[in-house]
């Protein structure tokens, strides 16, 4: 085995398989973009449907190359379902069924290839077959660590009970040795989480699969870095008696110098004066379950009077966004909102000079995104993991205000409205703080040696794990 990385002469060869959601293969696919750089062939496994919305990511086409996955038809999920964001939430297990069933064509794969290295986060399998082929195997994260601390770890293990469903406060309740009183879940937001240890036929459950996928790899990386998270990064590696590598941010900074938003949302934002725009974007699945919400949203949007960009997929129940729009909204917004429901290049809409503000659903992706911009955040979380990660960023970090919501756990038109305003207006006492600490964040992760330290740590971690 020769020296590798970016010094030495021979480079590794790395297999990336990420759970089938844009967010996971974006972050998978801008970490492949980092190792390229330093020379690393990476072959990428992702479902036909998504390689056309992918591939432009692509920095490296000489180095990155793309290989599709059939994902098989499973009982129950629509027709043609590849990934998260043709799958309606509560069936999110079924494609978790559905990526087993391409261990066969992946195991081939491997065989072929026979590859340094393979990152995976949802399909446990990957350590039983890359194994064979003498690849290592590292279980990458794209959640917080936070959130993975919470709940997915030994220490959080859940006796269940079949049949009868863990209360709010079991749910709610930290794991022995949980790092921090101030990124917790209440009791009503606790309900989000019962899915992690709900079984399911064939499967188990998200938390034996994760945990799972923790025990067996070589080693865990995470998407983030020791300065916002390094308490929850070292309980991680206490639980799991194994090294933690982190990547850092990992986000494609110099792609955001390239003028290339669409004209259509360059156009329709250069109308407005600077920093007046709210975009709010809620990733790239679909969260918000209820239409009440989803109007609740574009009446608070409206309720501001600034002009803004909503980009969401449609509520449960309906096809389309425009179906679920209050009713007289369009014509009462007409020339200054838009909710559009298909995909928009978000890191650049958040930096463009006219966009001011964020409201964000609080994805990890999004998060990072938001942070290395100068818009104000307004976080309006829907599930476990983006409530947690709106704890980090309002209640640790002091960089974001998250939208008040009532004890059903919803929120009001009112209550999203406040939130903006109070970030938007200037001579607001929070707003002022949000934007200082922001700002002092911000300098700290985009300094130049900040990601790339973090990148390079990474390869020689990497380097040091093939070589063992
Ligand atoms: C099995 C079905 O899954 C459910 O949806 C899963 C979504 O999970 C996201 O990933 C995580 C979510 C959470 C969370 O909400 C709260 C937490 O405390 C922890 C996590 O962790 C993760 C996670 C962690 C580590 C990792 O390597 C991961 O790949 C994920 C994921 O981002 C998203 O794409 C999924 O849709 C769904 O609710 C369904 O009801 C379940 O049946
Ligand atoms: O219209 C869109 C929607 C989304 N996106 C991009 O898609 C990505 C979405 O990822 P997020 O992490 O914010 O949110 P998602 O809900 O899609 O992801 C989910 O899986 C990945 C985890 O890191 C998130 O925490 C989880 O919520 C971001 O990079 C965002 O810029 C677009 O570019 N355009």
């Amino acid at each position: 085995m020769g020296d590798f990385g970016s010094n030495g002469p021979s480079s590794m060869s790395i297999l990336m398989y990420p759970w089938l959601a844009f967010g996971h293969m974006t972050a998978f696919l801008h970490l492949s973009n980092k190792l390229a750089e330093k020379g690393h062939k990476i072959v990428f496994l992702l479902p036909k449907k998504a390689l056309n919305q992918v591939k432009p990511l692509n920095l490296y086409p000489n180095l990155i190359t793309f290989h599709t996955i059939s994902i098989p038809h499973v009982k129950g999920l629509p027709p043609g379902a590849e990934t998260n964001s043709d799958v309606p939430f509560f069936l999110t297990h079924l494609l978790a069924v559905a990526m087993n069933q391409t261990r066969p064509e992946v195991e081939t794969i491997l065989r072929t290839n026979k590859p340094d290295l393979v990152f995976y986060d949802s399909a446990d399998w990957i350590p039983e077959i890359a194994k064979p082929v003498g690849a290592k195997t590292v279980c990458f994260n794209t959640v917080s660590a936070a959130s993975i601390a919470l709940t997915l770890v030994p220490a959080a293990e859940r006796e269940i009970i079949d049949g009868k469903e863990m209360s709010a406060e079991e749910l709610a309740k930290p794991p022995l040795g949980y790092p921090s009183s101030k990124v917790v879940l209440l009791a009503h937001e606790a309900r989000t989480l019962s899915f992690v240890w709900k079984r399911h036929e064939g499967i188990g459950s998200f938390f034996d699969g994760k945990v799972t996928a923790m025990r067996n790899c070589d080693a865990i990386a995470i998407r983030t870095c020791r300065e916002t998270e390094g308490k929850f990064c070292d309980y991680i590696g206490n639980q799991y008696n194994k090294p933690v590598y982190l990547t850092g941010p990992v986000l494609p900074v110099d792609e955001l110098d390239k003028p290339s938003l669409e004209p259509r949302w360059a156009d329709w934002l250069e109308q407005f004066s600077p920093g007046s725009v709210v975009f709010c974007a809620f990733g790239s699945q679909p969260v918000v379950d209820k239409i009440d919400q989803f109007q609740e949203l574009c009446l608070g949007l409206e309720a501001t009077g600034l002009p803004f960009l909503v980009a969401i997929k449609p509520p449960s129940g309906v096809s389309t966004v425009e179906e679920a729009l209050p009713e007289g909204f369009q014509e009462r917004v007409r020339g200054r909102g838009v909710v559009y429901g298909g995909w928009v290049q978000q890191p650049l809409v958040l930096n463009h000079p006219s966009v001011g503000c964020f409201v964000s659903h609080c994805g990890f992706g999004s998060m990072w995104e938001s942070l290395m911009s100068d818009c104000q955040m307004v976080l309006v979380p829907q599930h476990g993991e983006q409530i947690l990660n709106a704890r980090l960023m309002a209640g640790e970090m002091e960089v974001a205000v998250e939208v008040e919501r009532g004890e059903n756990g919803w929120f009001s038109r009112r209550s999203l409205e406040d939130a903006v305003k109070s970030v938007m207006g200037g001579g607001s006492e929070v707003g002022e703080k949000v934007r200082k600490n922001h700002e002092k964040w911000r300098c700290v992760l985009s300094d130049s040696g900040f990601a790339d330290g973090y990148i390079s740590k990474f390869e020689q971690n990497l380097i040091d794990l093939v070589k063992s």
